[in-house]
């Protein structure tokens, strides 16, 4: 190792800005060389992603430039994109350059799972980045627009999602407020717009509560959505997709949030993944590595019964911290600390004004639900920008 360690981060995403913030605090002057390499030179705050998807607000609001968060006095930021992970080199090849590394923070998030559903990948959009979400926005709209060239097309106005779970529920929930600004602007009648919801599992959103999904799924019902729950998609092509026993639904907006998988890089790296998921030690880190931290959507970690738990923002934030107070303590020689996730709860938004959750053991819906909602956003923005960043985008949340 060389006299000063090189730390390297790569992804600027929950795991790794908050392992950035905490290292640049914790570090003292000249103990490490810190490097963050993010494809972007913005954090996006994926969890508002569904806003800027749907319409009902604009991807900037999504979006913090990672130049406002890190003091690059003390971190060094590279604006790049990693393409090779080298682990037998210690050296991260990115589009432009190599990075060599003592420690090396892998938190490039997670990407769509399609489970080998043929057409999935190529004719349906997911909501992953500012740039995909773009993409939905334009594309809702430019239904609407061709609608109105060619009416018998009702399939234009046909949307479907993938997916019941948090990504897919927040998602839909924003669309179905949207849709009758949408009509309106485009003098388009309301009943002729269909929101549906696919999903294979024999629930909406797992792991909630019942009561909860029940409630969750009323509101969304009053609000034009219809629910395909134990369906399976078994196709997506150009005009739609095939459900069930071969029932196609046309439609020229399918968008997939069905699941999650780690970055690909890592297993074309060469380390052992489920999923593309690393099954971290007790430390984070990876197994056989010890000077390699693995975290957020990349990382696998199990609960004391024994199941994984899901990928989110909260676990990749906690993570980060983690990470950051071991990395500190290995270039010091002291005793790493074993992670141990603190479950804060969990609230997902049904579009303006409503949500349901749990949170400090207790159930919540409706305006409640959603003001915890909100509470959960500008702590977010407090944690990593302070009060200057709350007072910038909070107002959005
Ligand atoms: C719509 C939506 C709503 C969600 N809502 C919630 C919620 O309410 N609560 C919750 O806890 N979780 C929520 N989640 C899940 C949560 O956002 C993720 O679990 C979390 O973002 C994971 O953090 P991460 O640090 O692993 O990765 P990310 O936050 O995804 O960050 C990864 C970073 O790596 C960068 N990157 C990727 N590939 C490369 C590359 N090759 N080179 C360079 N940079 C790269 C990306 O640009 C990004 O900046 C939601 C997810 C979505 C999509």
């Amino acid at each position: 190792m060389s006299s000063i360690p090189k730390i390297v981060i790569l992804g600027a995403g929950y795991g790794g800005v908050l392992t950035s913030l905490r290292l640049q605090k914790e570090l003292n002057y000249n103990e490490a060389d810190v490097t963050l390499v993010n494809k972007h030179d913005y954090h996006y705050i994926t969890t508002h992603l569904h806003m800027p998807a749907a319409g009902t607000d604009h991807p900037d609001n999504a979006r913090v430039s990672i130049s406002k968060l890190i003091d690059e006095f003390k971190i060094d930021f590279v604006k790049s994109t990693v393409v090779q992970i080298r682990p037998q080199d210690r050296k991260v090849i990115l589009e432009d350059g190599t990075l060599s590394y003592d420690y090396l923070i892998i938190a490039l998030g997670g990407e769509s799972e399609t489970f080998g559903i043929p057409g999935m990948a190529e004719n349906a959009f997911t909501i992953r980045s500012i740039n995909s979400v773009r993409l939905i926005r334009e594309h809702i709209e430019y239904q609407f627009a061709r609608y109105k060239r060619e009416p018998h097309r009702t399939d234009y106005l046909t949307f479907v999602v993938g997916g019941a779970g948090f990504t897919g529920i927040e998602f839909i929930g924003e669309l179905a407020d949207r849709v009758p600004d949408l009509c309106k602007q485009f003098d388009v009648d309301r009943s002729l717009v269909k929101i549906i919801n696919v999903e294979a599992a024999p629930t909406a959103l797992p792991g909630f509560d019942p009561e909860l999904v029940e409630y969750a799924m009323e509101v969304l019902r009053k609000k034009g959505v219809t629910f395909r729950i134990g369906t399976a998609i078994k196709e997506c092509t150009a005009d739609g997709v095939i459900v069930g026993e071969g029932e196609e639904i046309k439609s020229q907006t399918v968008i997939w949030s069905g699941g999650v998988r780690g970055n690909r890089l890592i297993e074309e790296a060469g380390f052992e993944t489920m999923r593309g998921r690393v099954k971290v030690d007790e430390y984070l880190r990876a197994p056989g590595h010890e000077n390699i931290y693995v975290l957020g959507d990349n990382s696998l970690m199990f609960n004391p019964e024994g199941r994984p738990y899901p990928p989110t923002a909260q676990i990749a934030m906690q993570q980060g911290v983690n990470c950051a107070h071991n990395l500190v303590a290995s270039i010091r020689n002291q005793s790493l600390r074993p992670f141990v996730f603190s479950n804060k709860g969990t609230v997902a938004s049904l579009g303006k004004g409503e949500a349901i959750g749990m949170a400090f053991g207790k159930k919540y819906k409706g305006r409640t639900a959603a003001w915890i909602k909100k509470l959960i956003d500008l702590r977010y923005l407090f944690i990593i920008g302070g009060i200057p960043l709350v007072l910038r985008k909070g107002k959005f949340l």
